[in-house]
């Protein structure tokens, strides 16, 4: 039986991350081997002719899955019979910008973004927003969207737990798939917590696995991780751009194709007051996914040590709620 193709957006399409990922996107990697799929491209009409030459690119790599490619700079094209949404175009921080500037300059994107994906989109549409600042970019385009589920909109901190765990594999002198169920709460910022004392390292407790190093975790771990981004562009000169798109490759696969027994995963969500985070943030929590579908993991007990840590990034999330609400974007 031939399969109806899913449409995939992609916004920001020309963008580094977007090189990085609408490759893989239309090898299969994204929904699966056995998924047809068909691309639409969302760019700014300066960044057009960019989009066409990646565009020229998909065509000449002959994916059997590809079937067919737009390129556009109206959100409501873009998004018309969207299934799986990539919101990666976003303004970067320039010079001499404040915190307000750049949540004003999102909103700008994120909100007609999320009108036209309520107009526009499938009726099962699943949208994740890579683009900074990316969980209230989420929220953005969430309250734009009344019409859409409010749990379809999520924000991408897989990039994080990614991190996380090829540091904490490094220490243990053990493998990422040794791994299970370490969790990054919070914000897609250098508030969020890494959290191990949920994990296991080749089914042993983490923090038993790090010999009880609490200074590793407080000093190098914790700090590591949540400046990676920062650590990357200081590196690089530029943002991290494979890893991102790699992580949402992850992100959507993950949500789409279900997590493994006994483990869980980490996505930016709106909260349902679980684990004292206020309803309605986009904030990142332990989740296990089945048939399309998420679960925040519950009754994890949390120490005071990771209390602090979740509530410091919590507090973050409701400062730019705020913000977003004072300038009318929410
Ligand atoms: N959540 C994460 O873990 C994570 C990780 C890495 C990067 N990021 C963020 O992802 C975003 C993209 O990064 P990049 O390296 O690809 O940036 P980039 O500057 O290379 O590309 C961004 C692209 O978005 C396009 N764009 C801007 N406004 C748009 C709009 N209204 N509609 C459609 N496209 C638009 C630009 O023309 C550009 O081509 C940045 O905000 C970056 O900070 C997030
Ligand atoms: O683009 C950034 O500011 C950093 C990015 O979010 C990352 O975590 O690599």
């Amino acid at each position: 039986m031939t399969r109806t193709p899913v449409n995939v957006t992609v916004t920001g399409a020309a963008g580094q991350i977007g090189y990085a990922l609408l490759f893989r996107i239309a090898s299969g990697q994204l929904l699966g081997a056995d998924v047809p799929v068909k691309l639409r491209l969302l760019e700014i009409t300066p960044a057009l002719k960019a989009a066409e030459g990646t565009a020229m690119e998909l065509d000449d790599c002959a994916f059997p899955l590809l079937q067919g490619i737009d390129i556009t700079d109206d959100p409501n094209v873009a998004f018309d019979g969207t299934n799986v949404g990539l919101l990666v175009g976003a303004r970067p921080r320039t010079k001499g910008m404040e915190r307000g500037d750049l949540l004003e300059a999102n909103g700008g994107i994120f909100k007609p973004q999320g009108k036209a994906i309520n107009d526009n989109a499938a009726d099962d549409v699943k949208i994740l927003v890579v683009g900074n600042p990316a969980n209230t970019n989420a929220l953005i385009a969430q309250a734009a969207a009344p019409d859409v589920p409010a749990e379809r909109f999520t924000a991408m901190t897989r990039l994080d737990h990614n991190r996380a765990l090829t540091q904490l594999a490094k220490k243990t002198g053990s493998t990422v798939a040794d791994i299970k169920r370490l969790t990054i709460w919070g914000n897609h910022s250098a508030t969020q917590y890494p959290d191990i004392f949920q994990a296991s390292v080749a089914g042993k407790p983490a923090f038993d696995a790090i010999g009880g190093d609490e200074k590793w975790l407080s000093d190098e771990f914790i700090p590591t991780v949540a400046k990676r981004g920062a650590a990357i562009i200081e590196a690089r000169g530029a943002s991290s751009a494979a890893s991102a798109a790699n992580a949402a490759i992850d992100h959507v696969h993950t949500w789409v194709n279900g997590t493994a027994e006994g483990d869980w995963t980490s996505m930016g969500i709106p909260s349902d007051g679980s684990y004292g985070v206020p309803e309605g943030l986009i904030s990142s929590f332990p989740v296990t996914t089945k048939n399309g579908t998420y679960e925040i993991v519950q009754g994890l007990e949390i120490s005071e040590f990771s209390r602090a840590r979740i509530d410091a990034s919590v507090a973050e999330l409701a400062e730019e709620r705020e913000a977003v609400r004072a300038l009318g974007l929410i």
